[in-house]
């Protein structure tokens, strides 16, 4: 069976890339991925150090009211009850902008997430638009649809919340902890007097994160593909009896995972648990509440002044917890970021804007060479050079792997030749407009969408009436089939009502009739259903197939007596062409047909 899918661009075998280059390729990703949005995102920080200096004032509210109070208590004078308003007004007024300027930011930054996730999903969709159609394996459309949902998601934090949160985590706690110091200096080193400790243990536990980080993203997709081909390959893997096997690969991956995390996360865990006791609120009051009880007892500060500066100590910790978690965060981004640009970056087919429209239908493969890995890899194709005359079929015949169904996409432009060309009409197919009103094709796997099958047939003409519609369906035998369905022709491909493989092949038939292309690619249609589901097609297919330019890719001999021209290929070389009676000299030719005459014994 053929399969038309390229290898994966990278897989969870790929050797792995030095933790330090690959970071820098994140965080490069990262700026690359953000720069549509930089602006807004600098206007978000810039309104967010505003917010975090904002956050100084009822601080210098809190103090002065407490003074006020306290000189009252002193003096055994009434407390100036205006002062006291003045400086409440000031609180709550500052409070409230504090936090108005706060969310506006983290509106503007939210607007600017909505921005980049739209843009990115626009950028992939117009990429692979012009993507080779042989990349579209599985293992690449999973990843594309791995990275739209969780990628954009991951990047979402960073761009959304961490340029504010982040900075406003650097801003506020230093613009506080400078009003600690304005305040008293004694009482400013009080405040933050066991941050260095709680830096230095976590300098300790973060030594090697950045590598860590990309190491445990390299062994969670490992850990993801293996369980990807287990689910995928799971049909297969239970009928031969091999679920320990295919297990024990996924089993194996997640032990590494979990060794490593493990290894990884123990001596963190002590490290940090360390950090976390240095900045617990009861030791930051005991410590700030003694110190500051002792120097209001030498009268050197007063109560209000601790208290300000007490509260202030309790703030820095939590401004150490968010840039924490905005670093990690950032590192899971970064390395978010370069899938998706890796995908942005997908190669596409060669477009050098020139148009033309074919004169005739003749096809010619002239000296095509092509691999799959690209030029340098194994050849599917070597020099391949022949010409299918306009209104006739060509059958391509050889043994199993010989560069049939890759000479067939070739036509499809499902990729180019990396040498030679392919001309339809004497204009090589990549410069012709909507190459596919000239060329269609039916394959050995239909290829529906989950669209109902009236929008699967007009696929390639979407605005047929529902008349041509029903007559192409008519046309492919299949018309009575979607009719009996309680839907008929709204029912989804896929759905639950299930169509048999035969059916699907005659819904990709109606499609092609619909089109009516002039060259019709044929890859044996009928080798993977039953003789009813073969008769019908065959049938659908003779119709289909009168008076155009047919290439038929013919896995057993059988189906090629009675082609106008026959294109022998072994190994990805043409060996002859000619009818069938000019091949029976042919070696390879006379090998086919013995290995079916043994077949029938
Ligand atoms: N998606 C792919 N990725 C890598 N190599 C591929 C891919 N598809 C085909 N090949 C290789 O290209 C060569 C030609 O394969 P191709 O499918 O064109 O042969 P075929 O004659 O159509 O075989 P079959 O009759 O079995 O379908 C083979 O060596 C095959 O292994």
């Amino acid at each position: 069976m053929t399969t038309l899918e390229a290898p994966p661009v990278q897989t969870a075998d790929d050797p792995p890339t030095d933790p330090k280059v690959q970071q820098r390729e994140d965080s490069r990703a990262l700026r690359e991925l953000m720069r549509p949005v930089a602006p807004q995102l600098a206007l978000g920080r810039g309104l967010a150090v505003i917010s975090g200096v904002l956050a100084v004032v009822p601080y210098v509210a809190l103090v002065h009211i407490g003074e006020v109070l306290l000189d009252a208590a002193r003096a055994e004078a009434p407390v100036d009850g205006d002062e006291v308003n003045h400086w409440i007004e000031i609180l709550i007024v500052t409070f409230t902008l504090r936090l108005a300027v706060y969310f506006v930011a983290l509106g503007v930054t939210h607007f600017a997430d909505i921005r980049l996730g739209h843009t990115i999903r626009l950028r992939m969709v117009e990429r692979f638009s012009r993507v080779p159609l042989t990349w579209f394996t599985s293992t690449n459309s999973g990843r594309v649809r791995k990275s739209l949902q969780d990628d954009i998601g991951t990047i979402h934090h960073l761009i959304a919340h961490q340029p504010v949160d982040g900075t406003q985590a650097v801003v506020m706690p230093l613009a506080l902890t400078a009003y600690a110091f304005v305040i008293d200096w004694r009482l400013g080193l009080l405040a933050i007097a066991t941050v260095p400790l709680y830096a230095a243990a976590m300098a300790l536990g973060m030594r090697g994160m950045a590598e860590k980080t990309v190491e445990m993203d390299a062994k969670l997709s490992v850990v993801s593909a293996r369980m990807v081909e287990f689910v995928t390959g799971i049909t297969v893997v239970k009928a031969f009896g091999r679920v320990g096997r295919a297990h024990s690969a996924y089993q194996e991956a997640a032990g590494d995972f979990q060794a490593f995390y493990y290894a990884w996360v123990k001596p963190l865990l002590r490290v940090s648990s360390l950090g976390t006791s240095l900045l617990a609120v009861p030791l930051v009051l005991l410590i700030n509440i003694g110190g500051g009880a002792w120097l209001v007892h030498r009268g050197e500060v007063t109560t209000a002044d601790v208290l300000a500066t007490s509260l202030i100590a309790l703030l820095v910790p939590y401004g150490i917890e968010v840039l924490m978690n905005s670093m990690w965060s950032s590192q899971m981004a970064g390395a978010s970021a370069r899938r998706l640009t890796d995908l942005l970056e997908t190669p596409t087919l060669d477009d050098d804007g020139v148009r033309a429209q074919p004169e005739g239908h003749d096809v010619e493969f002239d000296h095509v060479s092509y691999s799959y890995g690209g030029p340098g890899a194994d050849l599917a194709l070597d020099d391949v050079s022949f010409t299918l005359r306009e209104g006739t079929i060509t059958a391509l015949i050889g043994p199993s792997g010989s560069g049939k169904s890759t000479i067939a996409t070739l036509l499809a432009r499902f990729d180019d030749p990396f040498a030679g060309q392919i001309r339809l009409g004497g204009v090589p197919i990549a410069e012709i407009d909507h190459l596919y009103q000239h060329v269609s094709f039916v394959l050995q796997e239909p290829q529906l969408p989950s669209i109902s099958l009236r929008d699967n047939i007009a696929l390639g003409r979407p605005d047929a009436t529902d008349e041509q519609i029903r007559a192409a369906a008519r046309a492919a035998r299949i018309l009575d089939d979607i009719e009996s369905l309680p839907d008929g022709f709204d029912t989804v491909y896929g759905s639950a009502s299930g169509l048999s493989g035969g059916q699907a092949q005659r819904i990709a038939i109606a499609r092609a009739v619909l089109v009516d292309a002039p060259v019709l690619i044929l890859d044996e249609a009928t080798a993977l259903t039953d003789p009813e589901s073969t008769h019908q097609i065959q049938q659908a297919l003779s119709d289909l197939a009168r008076d155009k330019t047919v290439l038929l890719v013919a896995h057993r001999p059988e189906v090629v007596e009675g082609v106008d021209q026959i294109v022998l290929v072994d190994r990805g070389r043409v060996l002859a062409t000619g009818t069938h009676d000019d091949l029976l000299g042919e070696p390879g030719y006379a090998r086919l047909w013995e290995s079916v005459e043994e077949g029938e014994k």
